[in-house]
């Protein structure tokens, strides 16, 4: 039995956990809620996250405590979302994660450092990235709840680790295959929340689908830019782990970016917007760390540039669409 220990207690989490531990994986979950562990032993259910998903505690074992979970397991996966991991991790001891294979389920950065979260982990442990891998794809939490028919990618300079972590996702509903780019999916990974959200902008001032289609055709050529000046080498964008995922996240109603940045479009501010979902919209803390990263790299990235204007700077979100508009081609 392959031993898990799933960091983060939001939907993320609860989804892989439901799909690791019905495949016959046993999880040690960790959570930062001391009621909401206890509330998952009493009842099976995560009361707050996919509550209707009921687990089997023969092979789920949440926990509040995080040195436990990771000492037990062979494997851990990172799910809670990327401002967080900082504080989450940094209780480990520096050698704690020796010897054990990272996922990381995150698609954000590393506020502050701007880093990738797999290069975080593996500075901060001392790992080599042969011990990392990304799960990436255009997959919802909501849909794995349903048991819709889900693709998964997971990315790894390590094609063994791959296909492990592969091959512990695989059953009925979900496909999983490896892919040696990590750092180009997990990029865009980051960049498609952004995009979702300025799509999510965009909505609520009222533009209407003929608008978005440009926008997100226009985003997957300033993907390409960006990705490339980080990490240059032949990949096909048009795969479902970089242009699926964007999609997803881009038009579908279960998306927290797009619902986000729909609010903002409608005049909340980023405070109300946040209390209001209840849940992370990783966009709004990757568009700083990647303007951050871009003022060195200097890519044209029109998109990425107005969300943050409207995000941090507190540009007029119509006047920002405005200047948008007559970028686009
Ligand atoms: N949801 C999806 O469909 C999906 C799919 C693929 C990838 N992802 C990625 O998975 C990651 C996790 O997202 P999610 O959708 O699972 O999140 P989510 O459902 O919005 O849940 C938010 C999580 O963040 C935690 N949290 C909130 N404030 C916190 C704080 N101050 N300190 C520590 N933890 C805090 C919450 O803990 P409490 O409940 O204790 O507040 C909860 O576990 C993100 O990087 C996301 O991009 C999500
Ligand atoms: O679509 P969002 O904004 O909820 O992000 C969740 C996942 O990244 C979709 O694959």
């Amino acid at each position: 039995m392959e031993k898990i220990a799933m960091i983060g207690g939001g939907s993320w989490a609860t989804a892989l956990t439901k799909i690791l531990s019905e495949n016959g994986a046993r999880v040690g979950w960790w959570q930062r809620s001391k009621d909401d562990v206890q509330h998952l032993r009493s009842t099976r259910h995560n009361r707050r996250y996919l509550s209707s998903v009921a687990f089997d505690l023969t092979r789920v074992f949440p926990s509040t405590d995080l040195e436990e979970v990771v000492k037990e397991a062979d494997w851990l996966v990172l799910a809670v979302p990327a401002a967080f991991v900082k504080d989450a991790l940094d209780k480990l001891d520096r050698d704690a994660l020796k010897n054990k294979r990272i996922i990381s389920a995150i698609k954000g950065m590393i506020p502050g450092k701007n880093l990738l979260v797999t290069d975080y982990v593996a500075e901060r442990f001392r790992l080599p990235v042969a011990s990392l891998g990304i799960v990436a794809g255009p997959c919802h939490a909501e849909e794995v709840a349903l048991e819709k028919q889900s693709y998964l990618t997971i990315g790894s300079v390590d094609h063994q680790l791959a296909e492990d972590f592969s091959q512990l996702l695989r059953n009925r509903y979900v496909k999983a295959h490896p892919m040696a780019d990590l750092d180009g999916i997990e990029y865009c990974a980051v960049m498609k929340n952004i995009i979702a959200l300025t799509c999510g902008i965009a909505h609520g001032l009222g533009y209407g689908d003929n608008f978005q289609a440009v926008l997100v055709s226009n985003a997957v050529q300033e993907m390409r830019r960006f990705v490339h000046a980080l990490n240059p080498q032949p990949r096909d964008l048009s795969a479902s782990a970089y242009l699926g995922d964007l999609l997803v996240t881009a038009y579908s109603q279960f998306s927290r970016n797009r619902t986000f940045g729909s609010m903002i479009g409608r005049g909340y501010s980023v405070k109300s917007a946040q209390m209001e979902m209840n849940m992370v919209a990783e966009g709004y803390y990757a568009v700083k760390s990647i303007y951050e990263l871009n003022k060195e790299l200097k890519v044209p990235m029109p998109i990425a540039t107005a969300a943050y204007h409207i995000l941090y700077e507190k540009i007029s979100p119509a006047v920002e669409l405005e200047i948008l508009k007559e970028k686009f081609r």
